[in-house]
Protein backbone atom coordinates (compact mmCIF):
# COMPACT_ATOMS: atom_id res chain seq x y z
CA UNK A 1 0.00 0.00 0.00
CA UNK A 2 1.19 3.73 -0.75
CA UNK A 3 2.57 5.63 1.83
CA UNK A 4 0.81 9.13 2.57
CA UNK A 5 4.48 10.68 1.12
CA UNK A 6 4.30 8.50 -1.99
CA UNK A 7 0.74 9.11 -2.99
CA UNK A 8 1.04 12.75 -2.81
CA UNK A 9 3.95 12.56 -4.79
CA UNK A 10 1.64 10.54 -7.68
CA UNK A 11 -1.24 12.83 -7.20
CA UNK A 12 0.98 15.81 -7.95
CA UNK A 13 2.77 13.76 -10.89
CA UNK A 14 -0.69 13.38 -12.29
CA UNK A 15 -2.24 16.83 -11.77
CA UNK A 16 1.00 19.19 -12.53
CA UNK A 17 -0.30 20.12 -15.58
CA UNK A 18 -3.68 21.89 -13.88
CA UNK A 19 -3.28 25.62 -14.99
CA UNK A 20 -4.73 27.33 -12.04
CA UNK A 21 -5.88 30.83 -13.44
CA UNK A 22 -5.39 34.11 -12.03
CA UNK A 23 -7.61 37.17 -11.13
CA UNK A 24 -6.89 40.78 -10.16
CA UNK A 25 -8.36 41.91 -6.73
CA UNK A 26 -8.86 45.00 -4.69
CA UNK A 27 -6.31 44.19 -2.26
CA UNK A 28 -8.41 43.69 0.93
CA UNK A 29 -10.03 40.90 -0.80
CA UNK A 30 -6.76 39.27 -1.89
CA UNK A 31 -6.10 38.45 2.26
CA UNK A 32 -5.70 34.60 2.50
CA UNK A 33 -5.28 34.07 -1.17
CA UNK A 34 -1.92 33.39 -2.85
CA UNK A 35 -0.06 36.12 -4.61
CA UNK A 36 0.07 35.00 -8.27
CA UNK A 37 3.12 37.34 -9.33
CA UNK A 38 6.42 38.78 -7.56
CA UNK A 39 5.16 42.03 -6.29
CA UNK A 40 7.70 44.54 -6.68
CA UNK A 41 7.41 48.13 -5.03
CA UNK A 42 7.27 51.07 -7.61
CA UNK A 43 7.81 53.72 -5.61
CA UNK A 44 10.79 54.16 -2.05
CA UNK A 45 8.81 54.28 1.07
CA UNK A 46 8.87 56.42 2.53
CA UNK A 47 9.09 58.88 -0.63
CA UNK A 48 10.65 62.03 1.25
CA UNK A 49 12.90 61.74 4.69
CA UNK A 50 10.36 62.39 7.57
CA UNK A 51 11.39 62.61 11.47
CA UNK A 52 10.67 60.07 13.85
CA UNK A 53 10.06 62.53 16.49
CA UNK A 54 8.89 66.02 17.68
CA UNK A 55 11.92 67.90 17.55
CA UNK A 56 14.22 69.94 15.41
CA UNK A 57 15.84 69.61 12.05
CA UNK A 58 19.43 70.31 12.27
CA UNK A 59 22.65 69.75 10.71
CA UNK A 60 24.25 66.77 12.82
CA UNK A 61 28.07 68.58 12.12
CA UNK A 62 26.38 71.96 13.81
CA UNK A 63 25.95 69.70 17.32
CA UNK A 64 29.70 68.56 17.81
CA UNK A 65 29.89 68.42 21.64
CA UNK A 66 26.69 70.10 22.37
CA UNK A 67 25.59 68.91 25.68
CA UNK A 68 23.91 70.02 29.04
CA UNK A 69 26.66 72.28 30.30
CA UNK A 70 27.78 73.27 26.83
CA UNK A 71 24.68 73.51 24.60
CA UNK A 72 24.80 74.84 21.10
CA UNK A 73 22.34 77.25 20.19
CA UNK A 74 20.78 77.62 16.08
CA UNK A 75 18.83 79.95 14.27
CA UNK A 76 15.46 78.89 14.35
CA UNK A 77 13.48 78.91 10.62
CA UNK A 78 10.13 78.04 11.67
CA UNK A 79 8.29 74.99 11.50
CA UNK A 80 7.74 72.46 8.89
CA UNK A 81 4.07 70.75 9.96
CA UNK A 82 3.40 67.01 8.86
CA UNK A 83 1.98 66.65 5.40
CA UNK A 84 3.32 70.25 3.85
CA UNK A 85 6.07 70.04 1.67
CA UNK A 86 9.11 71.26 3.59
CA UNK A 87 9.53 75.44 1.99
CA UNK A 88 12.30 75.86 3.83
CA UNK A 89 16.18 74.73 3.50
CA UNK A 90 18.45 74.39 6.64
CA UNK A 91 21.92 75.72 6.39
CA UNK A 92 24.82 75.27 9.27
CA UNK A 93 23.77 77.11 12.33
CA UNK A 94 20.27 76.78 12.12
CA UNK A 95 17.70 74.80 12.65
CA UNK A 96 13.40 74.29 11.62
CA UNK A 97 10.82 72.80 14.02
CA UNK A 98 9.37 69.08 12.82
CA UNK A 99 7.06 67.09 14.16
CA UNK A 100 6.78 62.76 13.94
CA UNK A 101 6.42 62.51 10.58
CA UNK A 102 7.19 65.74 9.03
CA UNK A 103 9.41 66.02 6.05
CA UNK A 104 12.77 66.64 6.92
CA UNK A 105 13.66 70.10 5.07
CA UNK A 106 17.26 69.85 2.94
CA UNK A 107 20.27 70.45 4.39
CA UNK A 108 18.92 69.20 7.74
CA UNK A 109 20.23 65.24 8.72
CA UNK A 110 19.17 64.89 11.60
CA UNK A 111 16.47 65.40 14.12
CA UNK A 112 16.84 66.00 17.90
CA UNK A 113 13.98 65.42 20.55
CA UNK A 114 12.33 68.70 21.69
CA UNK A 115 13.20 67.33 25.21
CA UNK A 116 17.06 68.06 24.52
CA UNK A 117 16.31 71.47 23.54
CA UNK A 118 15.73 74.76 24.94
CA UNK A 119 14.27 78.42 23.23
CA UNK A 120 16.85 80.91 24.40
CA UNK A 121 16.97 84.27 23.14
CA UNK A 122 13.95 85.16 20.29
CA UNK A 123 14.41 82.86 17.72
CA UNK A 124 17.20 80.81 18.73
CA UNK A 125 17.07 77.02 19.93
CA UNK A 126 19.59 75.35 22.16
CA UNK A 127 20.34 72.05 21.54
CA UNK A 128 22.26 69.99 24.52
CA UNK A 129 23.02 66.60 22.59
CA UNK A 130 25.69 65.73 20.11
CA UNK A 131 23.57 64.40 16.93
CA UNK A 132 24.62 61.83 14.42
CA UNK A 133 23.82 62.39 10.91
CA UNK A 134 20.54 60.64 9.86
CA UNK A 135 19.68 60.03 13.74
CA UNK A 136 16.06 60.25 14.52
CA UNK A 137 14.86 60.50 10.85
CA UNK A 138 13.41 57.85 8.21
CA UNK A 139 15.70 58.64 5.15
CA UNK A 140 13.77 58.07 1.66
CA UNK A 141 13.39 54.22 0.96
CA UNK A 142 14.57 53.29 4.16
CA UNK A 143 11.72 51.61 4.41
CA UNK A 144 11.22 49.89 1.24
CA UNK A 145 13.20 50.51 -1.87
CA UNK A 146 11.63 51.50 -5.22
CA UNK A 147 12.36 48.12 -6.97
CA UNK A 148 12.66 45.91 -3.99
CA UNK A 149 10.48 42.82 -4.06
CA UNK A 150 7.64 42.94 -1.36
CA UNK A 151 5.82 39.52 -1.81
CA UNK A 152 7.07 36.89 -3.79
CA UNK A 153 4.35 34.66 -5.66
CA UNK A 154 2.95 31.71 -3.96
CA UNK A 155 2.96 33.74 -0.84
CA UNK A 156 -0.39 34.01 0.96
CA UNK A 157 -1.34 37.60 1.41
CA UNK A 158 -1.11 38.08 4.90
CA UNK A 159 -2.46 41.48 7.28
CA UNK A 160 0.30 42.83 7.55
CA UNK A 161 1.52 42.46 3.74
CA UNK A 162 -1.54 44.53 2.71
CA UNK A 163 -0.43 47.56 4.89
CA UNK A 164 3.10 47.54 3.24
CA UNK A 165 1.19 47.33 0.05
CA UNK A 166 -0.70 50.14 0.07
CA UNK A 167 1.79 52.29 1.85
CA UNK A 168 3.77 51.58 -1.69
CA UNK A 169 0.85 52.00 -3.45
CA UNK A 170 -0.76 48.79 -4.33
CA UNK A 171 -4.24 48.78 -4.36
CA UNK A 172 -4.64 45.86 -6.64
CA UNK A 173 -3.34 42.58 -6.64
CA UNK A 174 -2.94 39.29 -8.76
CA UNK A 175 -3.65 36.38 -6.83
CA UNK A 176 -4.79 32.86 -8.20
CA UNK A 177 -8.20 31.68 -8.74
CA UNK A 178 -10.29 29.85 -6.26
CA UNK A 179 -9.96 26.16 -6.74
CA UNK A 180 -13.64 24.87 -6.72
CA UNK A 181 -15.37 22.22 -5.21
CA UNK A 182 -17.76 20.20 -5.88
CA UNK A 183 -19.01 17.63 -2.97
CA UNK A 184 -20.71 14.62 -2.81
CA UNK A 185 -22.05 12.89 -0.12
CA UNK A 186 -23.25 9.53 -0.30
CA UNK A 187 -25.16 7.13 1.33
CA UNK A 188 -29.05 5.91 2.31
CA UNK A 189 -28.47 6.67 6.35
CA UNK A 190 -27.86 10.66 5.09
CA UNK A 191 -30.07 13.34 5.56
CA UNK A 192 -29.57 17.41 4.79
CA UNK A 193 -29.40 19.65 7.82
CA UNK A 194 -33.03 20.72 8.10
CA UNK A 195 -34.60 17.76 7.08
CA UNK A 196 -36.02 15.42 9.83
CA UNK A 197 -34.35 12.72 11.29
CA UNK A 198 -36.05 9.27 10.97
CA UNK A 199 -34.85 6.60 12.79
CA UNK A 200 -31.49 4.72 11.39
CA UNK A 201 -30.74 7.95 9.85
CA UNK A 202 -27.74 10.52 10.46
CA UNK A 203 -26.95 14.33 9.33
CA UNK A 204 -24.42 14.77 6.21
CA UNK A 205 -21.63 16.61 8.51
CA UNK A 206 -19.33 15.99 6.57
CA UNK A 207 -19.65 17.97 3.68
CA UNK A 208 -19.97 20.88 5.82
CA UNK A 209 -16.97 20.26 7.32
CA UNK A 210 -15.50 20.39 3.97
CA UNK A 211 -16.96 22.55 2.50
CA UNK A 212 -15.83 24.75 6.12
CA UNK A 213 -12.47 23.67 5.46
CA UNK A 214 -12.25 25.09 1.28
CA UNK A 215 -13.65 28.30 2.66
CA UNK A 216 -10.96 28.63 5.24
CA UNK A 217 -8.49 27.79 2.46
CA UNK A 218 -9.96 30.11 0.15
CA UNK A 219 -10.98 27.95 -2.26
CA UNK A 220 -15.08 27.47 -3.39
CA UNK A 221 -18.12 25.13 -3.46
CA UNK A 222 -19.48 25.19 -6.41
CA UNK A 223 -22.42 22.55 -5.70
CA UNK A 224 -23.09 20.21 -2.77
CA UNK A 225 -25.25 17.23 -3.24
CA UNK A 226 -26.61 14.10 -1.55
CA UNK A 227 -27.04 11.36 -3.74
CA UNK A 228 -28.74 7.38 -2.54
CA UNK A 229 -26.68 4.34 -2.48
CA UNK A 230 -27.83 4.59 -6.32
CA UNK A 231 -25.52 3.61 -9.45
CA UNK A 232 -27.25 5.54 -12.11
CA UNK A 233 -28.23 8.86 -9.59
CA UNK A 234 -24.73 8.59 -8.29
CA UNK A 235 -22.56 8.28 -11.81
CA UNK A 236 -25.13 11.02 -12.77
CA UNK A 237 -24.11 13.43 -9.95
CA UNK A 238 -20.59 12.63 -10.56
CA UNK A 239 -20.69 13.86 -14.23
CA UNK A 240 -22.37 16.99 -13.38
CA UNK A 241 -19.73 17.56 -10.65
CA UNK A 242 -16.22 16.99 -12.40
CA UNK A 243 -18.02 19.19 -15.52
CA UNK A 244 -18.55 22.24 -13.06
CA UNK A 245 -15.63 22.04 -10.66
CA UNK A 246 -12.03 21.75 -10.63
CA UNK A 247 -11.96 19.03 -7.95
CA UNK A 248 -14.26 16.57 -6.57
CA UNK A 249 -14.64 15.17 -3.32
CA UNK A 250 -16.75 12.73 -2.46
CA UNK A 251 -17.22 11.61 1.11
CA UNK A 252 -18.27 7.55 1.74
CA UNK A 253 -18.77 5.01 -0.45
CA UNK A 254 -15.03 4.27 -0.29
CA UNK A 255 -14.65 0.50 1.72
CA UNK A 256 -15.41 -2.39 0.17
CA UNK A 257 -18.97 -3.10 1.03
CA UNK A 258 -21.71 -4.09 -1.46
CA UNK A 259 -22.83 -0.21 -1.50
CA UNK A 260 -19.59 1.05 -1.99
CA UNK A 261 -20.15 2.81 -5.27
CA UNK A 262 -18.01 5.05 -5.20
CA UNK A 263 -14.54 3.45 -6.80
CA UNK A 264 -16.88 1.91 -9.60
CA UNK A 265 -18.59 5.32 -10.35
CA UNK A 266 -15.31 7.01 -10.69
CA UNK A 267 -14.00 4.34 -13.19
CA UNK A 268 -17.12 4.95 -15.09
CA UNK A 269 -16.43 8.59 -16.26
CA UNK A 270 -14.14 9.26 -19.43
CA UNK A 271 -10.47 9.21 -18.10
CA UNK A 272 -8.21 7.50 -16.55
CA UNK A 273 -10.50 6.65 -13.48
CA UNK A 274 -8.98 5.65 -10.06
CA UNK A 275 -5.42 4.88 -9.82
CA UNK A 276 -5.09 4.96 -6.03
CA UNK A 277 -7.60 3.07 -3.60
CA UNK A 278 -5.95 2.79 0.08
CA UNK A 279 -3.46 4.51 1.35
CA UNK A 280 -0.95 4.13 4.59
CA UNK A 281 -3.12 6.15 6.49
CA UNK A 282 -5.05 6.18 9.56
CA UNK A 283 -8.00 7.30 9.79
CA UNK A 284 -8.93 7.45 5.99
CA UNK A 285 -7.04 4.20 4.70
CA UNK A 286 -9.59 3.66 1.94
CA UNK A 287 -8.82 7.15 0.67
CA UNK A 288 -9.66 6.56 -3.86
CA UNK A 289 -7.91 8.83 -5.94
CA UNK A 290 -8.85 9.35 -9.55
CA UNK A 291 -9.09 11.16 -12.50
CA UNK A 292 -11.42 12.15 -15.15
CA UNK A 293 -11.55 15.16 -17.66
CA UNK A 294 -7.93 15.79 -16.40
CA UNK A 295 -9.52 16.83 -12.92
CA UNK A 296 -8.72 14.98 -9.31
CA UNK A 297 -11.98 13.40 -8.07
CA UNK A 298 -11.36 12.16 -4.25
CA UNK A 299 -12.99 9.45 -2.57
CA UNK A 300 -13.03 10.11 0.93
CA UNK A 301 -13.89 7.81 3.34
CA UNK A 302 -16.82 7.94 5.73
CA UNK A 303 -16.18 8.12 8.75
CA UNK A 304 -16.39 12.35 10.07
CA UNK A 305 -12.39 12.54 10.76
CA UNK A 306 -11.11 10.55 7.73
CA UNK A 307 -12.71 13.64 5.24
CA UNK A 308 -11.00 15.91 7.64
CA UNK A 309 -7.41 14.53 7.71
CA UNK A 310 -7.48 13.87 3.87
CA UNK A 311 -8.39 17.23 3.13
CA UNK A 312 -5.27 18.96 5.08
CA UNK A 313 -2.83 15.45 4.32
CA UNK A 314 -3.83 14.68 0.79
CA UNK A 315 -6.26 17.52 -1.01
CA UNK A 316 -4.42 21.00 0.54
CA UNK A 317 -1.46 19.34 -0.08
CA UNK A 318 -2.06 18.92 -3.97
CA UNK A 319 -3.88 22.29 -3.77
CA UNK A 320 -0.53 24.45 -2.50
CA UNK A 321 1.27 22.83 -4.91
CA UNK A 322 -0.67 24.01 -7.56
CA UNK A 323 -0.76 27.65 -6.88
CA UNK A 324 3.29 27.55 -5.91
CA UNK A 325 2.69 28.36 -2.35
CA UNK A 326 5.38 28.88 -0.72
CA UNK A 327 3.74 28.54 2.95
CA UNK A 328 4.00 25.24 5.24
CA UNK A 329 1.26 24.14 6.17
CA UNK A 330 0.44 25.47 9.65
CA UNK A 331 1.91 23.91 12.83
CA UNK A 332 3.65 24.20 16.10
CA UNK A 333 5.73 22.24 18.77
CA UNK A 334 3.52 20.63 21.63
CA UNK A 335 4.61 18.59 24.91
CA UNK A 336 2.79 15.46 23.99
CA UNK A 337 0.72 14.73 27.72
CA UNK A 338 -0.44 11.16 27.29
CA UNK A 339 1.09 7.91 26.61
CA UNK A 340 -0.44 5.82 23.27
CA UNK A 341 1.05 2.72 22.77
CA UNK A 342 1.63 1.12 19.07
CA UNK A 343 -1.24 1.45 17.38
CA UNK A 344 -2.79 1.01 14.17
CA UNK A 345 -3.46 4.99 13.75
CA UNK A 346 -1.24 7.13 11.72
CA UNK A 347 -2.83 10.45 12.54
CA UNK A 348 -4.23 11.36 16.04
CA UNK A 349 -6.17 14.74 17.22
CA UNK A 350 -5.03 16.53 19.89
CA UNK A 351 -6.23 19.70 22.26
CA UNK A 352 -4.08 22.09 22.32
CA UNK A 353 -3.72 23.90 25.67
CA UNK A 354 -1.30 26.54 27.31
CA UNK A 355 1.34 25.05 29.76
CA UNK A 356 3.79 27.41 31.69
CA UNK A 357 6.15 27.29 29.41
CA UNK A 358 5.07 25.28 26.70
CA UNK A 359 1.83 23.88 24.94
CA UNK A 360 0.20 21.01 25.87
CA UNK A 361 -1.18 18.18 23.48
CA UNK A 362 -3.91 16.21 25.09
CA UNK A 363 -5.79 13.12 23.36
CA UNK A 364 -9.26 14.84 21.24
CA UNK A 365 -10.92 11.93 21.49
CA UNK A 366 -12.72 10.21 24.29
CA UNK A 367 -12.72 6.00 23.28
CA UNK A 368 -12.49 6.01 19.54
CA UNK A 369 -10.43 8.23 17.30
CA UNK A 370 -13.05 8.91 14.62
CA UNK A 371 -15.28 10.75 16.46
CA UNK A 372 -17.07 13.97 14.98
CA UNK A 373 -16.65 15.41 18.55
CA UNK A 374 -13.02 14.65 18.48
CA UNK A 375 -12.68 16.93 15.70
CA UNK A 376 -14.65 19.64 17.29
CA UNK A 377 -12.00 19.42 20.39
CA UNK A 378 -9.08 19.69 18.36
CA UNK A 379 -6.57 22.09 17.94
CA UNK A 380 -4.71 19.99 15.16
CA UNK A 381 -3.09 16.51 14.80
CA UNK A 382 0.06 15.15 15.15
CA UNK A 383 1.12 12.51 12.83
CA UNK A 384 2.88 9.28 14.13
CA UNK A 385 5.23 8.24 11.29
CA UNK A 386 6.36 5.17 13.36
CA UNK A 387 2.81 4.17 14.86
CA UNK A 388 4.68 1.13 16.13
CA UNK A 389 6.54 3.09 18.68
CA UNK A 390 3.72 5.01 19.42
CA UNK A 391 3.68 8.62 21.77
CA UNK A 392 5.08 9.25 25.03
CA UNK A 393 4.48 11.18 27.77
CA UNK A 394 6.64 14.32 27.68
CA UNK A 395 7.60 13.95 24.23
CA UNK A 396 8.17 17.28 21.98
CA UNK A 397 5.69 16.88 18.56
CA UNK A 398 4.58 18.97 15.43
CA UNK A 399 1.38 19.30 15.85
CA UNK A 400 -0.54 20.78 12.35
CA UNK A 401 -3.06 23.51 13.22
CA UNK A 402 -5.94 22.84 11.97
N1 LIG B 1 -15.21 -4.92 5.67
C1 LIG B 1 -14.61 -3.74 5.82
N2 LIG B 1 -15.32 -2.72 6.27
C2 LIG B 1 -14.72 -1.52 6.45
C3 LIG B 1 -13.36 -1.38 6.15
C4 LIG B 1 -12.64 -2.47 5.64
O1 LIG B 1 -11.43 -2.38 5.34
N3 LIG B 1 -13.31 -3.63 5.47
N4 LIG B 1 -12.77 -0.15 6.35
C5 LIG B 1 -13.37 0.70 7.35
C6 LIG B 1 -12.79 1.99 7.28
S1 LIG B 1 -11.20 2.12 7.84
C7 LIG B 1 -13.47 3.08 6.88
S2 LIG B 1 -12.75 4.62 6.98
C8 LIG B 1 -14.83 3.01 6.39
C9 LIG B 1 -14.96 3.73 5.06
O2 LIG B 1 -16.23 3.67 4.72
P1 LIG B 1 -16.86 4.31 3.46
O3 LIG B 1 -15.99 5.30 2.84
O4 LIG B 1 -17.36 3.22 2.58
O5 LIG B 1 -18.01 5.14 4.08
P2 LIG B 1 -19.47 4.71 4.47
O6 LIG B 1 -19.54 3.26 4.68
O7 LIG B 1 -20.36 5.35 3.53
O8 LIG B 1 -19.53 5.43 5.86
C10 LIG B 1 -18.70 5.13 6.95
C11 LIG B 1 -19.29 5.79 8.19
O9 LIG B 1 -19.32 7.17 8.05
C12 LIG B 1 -20.66 7.68 8.11
N5 LIG B 1 -20.83 8.73 7.12
C13 LIG B 1 -20.79 8.54 5.80
N6 LIG B 1 -21.00 9.70 5.16
C14 LIG B 1 -21.20 10.63 6.10
C15 LIG B 1 -21.48 12.02 6.07
N7 LIG B 1 -21.60 12.67 4.90
N8 LIG B 1 -21.62 12.68 7.23
C16 LIG B 1 -21.50 12.02 8.41
N9 LIG B 1 -21.22 10.70 8.51
C17 LIG B 1 -21.09 10.01 7.38
C18 LIG B 1 -21.52 6.47 7.78
O10 LIG B 1 -22.80 6.59 8.24
C19 LIG B 1 -20.74 5.36 8.41
O11 LIG B 1 -20.99 5.31 9.80
O12 LIG B 1 -15.20 1.68 6.15
C20 LIG B 1 -14.89 0.78 7.22
N10 LIG B 1 -15.46 -0.47 6.90
O1 LIG C 1 -9.39 4.40 7.85
MO1 LIG C 1 -10.90 4.44 8.65
O2 LIG C 1 -10.91 6.13 8.29
O3 LIG C 1 -9.88 4.34 10.11
O4 LIG C 1 -11.92 4.71 9.89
Amino acid sequence: MLSLKAANELIWKKFQHIEMGHEQVDILDGLDRIVAEDIVSPVDVPGFSRSMCDGYAVVASDTQGASEDNPVSLSYLGEVPPGVNAAMEVKEGQCAYVSTGSMIPPGADAVIMVERTKQSEEGFIQVSMQMKSGQFMMGQGSDIKAGSLLIERGKKLSAGNIGALVAAGIYKIKVFNRLRFAIIATGDELVDAGQDLLPGKIRDSNSYALQALITKAAGEVVRRVLVKDNRELYKQELENAVKCADVVLISGGCSVGIRDFTAEAINELPGEGVFIHGIEIRPGRPLIVGESMGKPVFGLPGHPVAPVLLFKTVVEELWRRLVACREEADSIIAVVDFDMSPCIFTHLFVQLEKGDDSIIARPAFKGNPTQTSAISRAGGYIWIKDPEKGLCRGQAAKVFVL
